[in-house]
């Protein structure tokens, strides 16, 4: 059917109004996630062992019968959202068909971390706990109000002190900072043993603000040769246990990294700017060129981090990084990078060679040469 011109108006009208609704309320399935986390589903599901019907589901979560109906419309926006996926049960003892709920990727990510779980084996349920916080939440409340104030942060709006300061005098805030951020860690597991080139011939890591060490713990499952040392802010790596070859120490790389074959730094960079950045990559560079006066390997500095990348990435992974840099503008004063960014900072910084390799999802492992 042809359609005239005022029919076309109002079906596009039509369209941007169900955008925005869409993007209004996503919230909704944010917050319909974090119930689910609360209630316990994805594990729920898991223990069954099997597909598991509304009513089991009802049952195993200890919720009253009469919420039967409202679990299963809350699981349906959640199967929309691809977090979990329902399949046909054959109906045994002439009880017919009925259906299932089963985990997707996604929920299974989600399991909480119990011991069954632990250590290597990749889990976000803390990230994603910790993003759904209200704490975390409440200051994207005041993003207008910030764009009218003086403070580099919105962090600062809300809370008066930055967010590092803040984590130092909130044990539960630090706490569950750095559990959101080891979570995050274990998805590197997937990738570790890929990195046999990367660190062929390196014998020391620094892995600086390396929070309370997982990335560590995983290149040192995958390399055991290598000894590694952990700088990170005083109060992230007190009272830590330290092993033959993983040492903690307390500091601030504004002022001093100890030196290694390899500097390395997952997630750090990106909470700063180019100024900051570029002050630390210049200490590293020093680092680097006293080695190599001293005798020793050069080395080099490996950064984990996002590249925008708008022209080759799928437009859901850009939207994700785009996500990322306004909560880095917004929460420390940070960006994400696309691959000419970085190369400007590195190049500026006095290094002559960079390498990227993308086999980390929404980061990217960048070798930077002297
Ligand atoms: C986003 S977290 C990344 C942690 C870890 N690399 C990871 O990927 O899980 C940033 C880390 O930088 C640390 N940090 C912040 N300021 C620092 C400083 N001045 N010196 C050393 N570490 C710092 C924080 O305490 C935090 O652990
Ligand atoms: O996923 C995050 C979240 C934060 C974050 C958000 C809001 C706050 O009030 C504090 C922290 O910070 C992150 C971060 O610094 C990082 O390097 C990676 C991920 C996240």
């Amino acid at each position: 059917m042809d359609l005239n011109q005022s029919q076309r108006e109002a079906s596009e009208l039509f369209e941007a109004q169900s955008h925005i609704y869409r993007h209004v309320f996503n919230y909704a399935t944010s917050m319909s996630l974090k119930c689910a986390l609360e209630l316990g589903i994805p594990d729920a599901i898991h223990n069954h062992g099997k597909p598991i019907t509304i009513q089991d589901l009802v049952l195993k979560l200890n919720l009253p019968n009469e919420k039967t109906i409202h679990l299963q419309r809350l699981m349906r926006l959640l199967i929309h959202s691809k977090f979990f996926s329902i399949t046909r049960i054959d109906g045994q003892n002439g009880e017919g068909e009925n259906e299932g709920y089963v985990l997707t990727a996604a929920s299974k990510l989600l399991l909480k971390n119990t011991s069954e779980n632990s250590q290597n084996i990749p889990n976000l349920f803390s990230f994603a706990y910790f993003n759904l916080d209200p704490v975390v939440m409440t200051p994207w409340q005041f993003l207008g109000k910030w764009f009218h104030e003086s403070e580099a942060t919105i962090f600062e709006t809300v809370n008066q002190i930055p967010m590092w300061e803040f984590a130092n005098k909130n044990p539960k805030f630090n706490g569950m900072f750095n559990d959101a951020m080891t979570s995050d860690s274990r998805m590197m597991s997937l990738a570790a043993s890929d990195y046999h080139e990367i660190f062929a011939g390196v014998h020391s890591i620094v892995d600086v603000g390396g929070g309370t060490g997982l990335y560590a713990k995983i290149l040192l499952e995958a390399f055991p040769h290598i000894t590694c040392t952990v700088l990170d802010l005083p109060h992230v790596v007190a009272d830590l246990t330290e092993t033959k070859n993983l040492k903690y120490v307390g500091g601030d790389m504004f002022r001093s990294i100890p030196s290694a074959d390899v500097i390395l730094f997952k997630t750090v960079l990106h909470n700063w700017g180019d100024d900051a950045v570029l002050k630390i990559l210049k200490q590293c560079r020093e680092t680097i060129r006293c080695r190599g006066e001293g005798g020793l390997s050069k080395g080099k500095v490996i950064i984990i981090d996002m590249v925008v990348d708008v022209k080759h990435d799928q437009n859901e992974i850009t939207e994700t990084k785009m996500v990322f840099d306004v909560m880095m503008m917004f929460f420390l004063t940070g960006k994400e990078r696309t691959k000419d960014e970085w190369e400007k900072l590195f190049l500026e910084a006095g290094f002559s060679e960079y390498k990227i390799t993308n086999n980390l999802g929404l980061r990217s492992l960048i070798e930077v040469f002297p």
